[in-house]
């Protein structure tokens, strides 16, 4: 059995210390190697710090299932979507939504135009906060949250529209009340605890509340969908789930339910926005503090995209240092430090250890990506890593994994680098940012939020090129 904490049978090891916890994964690291056990209540955790091996752990099938914990589930009985279900529902609906996105999606399409115009509309609203210093505003997220509503109901909301802060309300209320449920997934035995004490301490009956808000809002845009759906020409990925449910998945394994699609819509908004948004602004914070980098960023978008045009795929190639600096910023950034978890469905023989069945496996991105094997000085912004002695972007690299890998690996990796390198373009062509005067940024992740690294709230200054 790997090393580790295994504390006490059913409390597991609480440790009294004030680390925060990916502190303590580091130690623990350290001290006995790539793999180690935590148990935390009755679960077991196996933490992986080795990119080898986490690679290997992750392209294992019996790797691949989530953990039945009701904060994936969101109390459902059946997991339903694609972010927490499992075993054939889970590789229908995966299937189903990389095809929606390759089909909506890459090259020339609308969602490209979607993203652009999301960019455009963003610079505008940067430009209004020029030379004040403040906080990236909530347009970013704006921005990235109306693709994801391009890409699933073929509509995009106006920066202050009341029902998109609505909806965004809703989706973090969805979030917090979700996470709420962690100590519960841990110490299963408090779900025998009366209902209205579960209600006060975990907050069941608010969960309840804003999924079924959600549910009720879902349906409008369900019956909105169905009303114009033309079998021909599907429209967004609502439309062809629609379409799939009248034509049955051909499978009894597979259910096709409104409610699943409102479901995997909710995985999609829940995946794709705080990611892509915090990246981006982790990007201008980075920039803010290296004006050299920022300027030869600059220097090279303005050769490359006449003044007022924006990037499409086809530029990738012609922006490698732009795409470097973007590589740097997601690996040390590493968004999810500790990925999203993993479970295993048999005992499994693993790296010289026994895996117990029903583990939840970790793979440590941070540490991966501060690896001095694979990064010379890991915690420096060194874009030129990622370019050979001609200036070309090289993109396989090793030690580098923060989309996850295998069987899960991020199911929007590719419309996540599509919108990074558009965004990132359109911010750098028209603006430059620093910190305010007299004072420097702090780059790394918010302390209060846990295994989700998230910038800092802290003013930026603006300047219009
Ligand atoms: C910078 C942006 C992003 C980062 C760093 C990121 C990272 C990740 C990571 C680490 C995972 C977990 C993989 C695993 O379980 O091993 C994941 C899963 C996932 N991501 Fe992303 N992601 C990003 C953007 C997006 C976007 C834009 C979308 C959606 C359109 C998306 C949709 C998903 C979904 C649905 C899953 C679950 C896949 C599954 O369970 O099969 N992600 N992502």
């Amino acid at each position: 059995l790997p090393p580790g904490r295994w504390g006490l049978p059913v409390i597991g090891y609480i440790p009294l210390t004030r680390k925060s916890m990916e502190e303590q994964i580091v130690d623990l690291h350290k001290k006995h190697g790539s793999i180690v056990i935590w148990r935390m209540g009755c679960q077991l955790m196996v933490f992986i710090s080795d990119y080898q091996q986490a690679k290997e752990a992750m392209a294992k099938s019996e790797f691949a299932n989530r953990p039945d914990w009701d904060m994936f589930t969101f109390l459902e009985e059946l997991p339903l979507g694609v972010g927490s279900s499992n075993g054939a529902h889970w590789h229908a609906n995966r299937r189903f939504t990389l095809r929606q996105l390759r089909d909506l999606g890459m090259g020339k399409s609308k969602l490209v135009t979607g993203v652009q115009e999301q960019a455009r509309k963003l610079v505008e609203r940067l430009k209004e906060q020029a030379n004040e210093p403040k906080p990236v505003p909530h347009a970013m997220k704006v921005a990235v949250v109306n693709v994801i509503w391009q890409m699933v109901a073929g509509k995009m909301f106006d920066m202050d529209d009341k029902r998109m802060k609505e909806f965004d309300k809703l989706l973090e209320d969805l979030n917090a009340a979700t996470f709420a449920l962690g100590v519960r997934d841990f110490f299963p035995g408090l779900k025998y605890l009366p209902k209205f004490v579960q209600n006060r301490v975990f907050g069941l009956d608010r969960l309840e509340e804003f999924k079924e808000k959600f549910f009720i809002y879902f349906d409008e845009l369900i019956q909105e969908h169905k009303a114009s759906l033309d079998p021909d020409n599907p429209g967004d990925l609502i439309d062809a789930y629609l379409l799939e449910m009248k034509e049955g998945s051909g499978s009894p394994d597979v259910v096709r339910s409104e409610r699943d699609l409102a479901l995997l819509t909710l995985d999609l908004f829940f995946a794709g926005s705080e990611t892509t948004t915090n990246t981006l602004t982790f990007m201008v914070q980075y920039l803010a503090m290296h004006p050299e980098i920022q300027t030869t960023m600059q220097r090279e978008i303005d050769e490359v995209l006449p003044k007022g045009t924006l990037a499409t795929l086809e530029d990738r190639a012609r922006l490698p240092y732009t795409e470097a600096v973007l590589h740097e910023v997601l690996r040390l950034s590493s968004l999810l430090p500790i990925g999203a978890q993993h479970s295993a469905t048999k005992d499994m023989h693993f790296g010289g250890y026994l895996i117990p069945k029903g583990s939840a496996i970790c793979t440590s991105a941070m540490l991966m990506h501060a690896d001095p094997r694979y990064w010379e000085k890991p915690e420096a912004l060194k874009p030129e890593r990622w370019l050979d002695e001609n200036g070309k972007f090289t993109t396989k690299k090793e030690g580098f994994l923060p989309f996850g890998s295998g069987k899960r690996v991020c199911l929007g990796e590719s419309l996540a680098r599509m919108e990074l390198l558009i965004f990132a373009t359109a911010m750098l062509q028209s603006l430059s940012f620093a910190p305010p005067k007299g004072s420097t940024l702090d780059v790394t992740a918010d302390p209060a939020v846990p295994m989700f690294h998230t910038p800092r709230k802290q003013d930026i200054c603006i300047t219009v090129r």
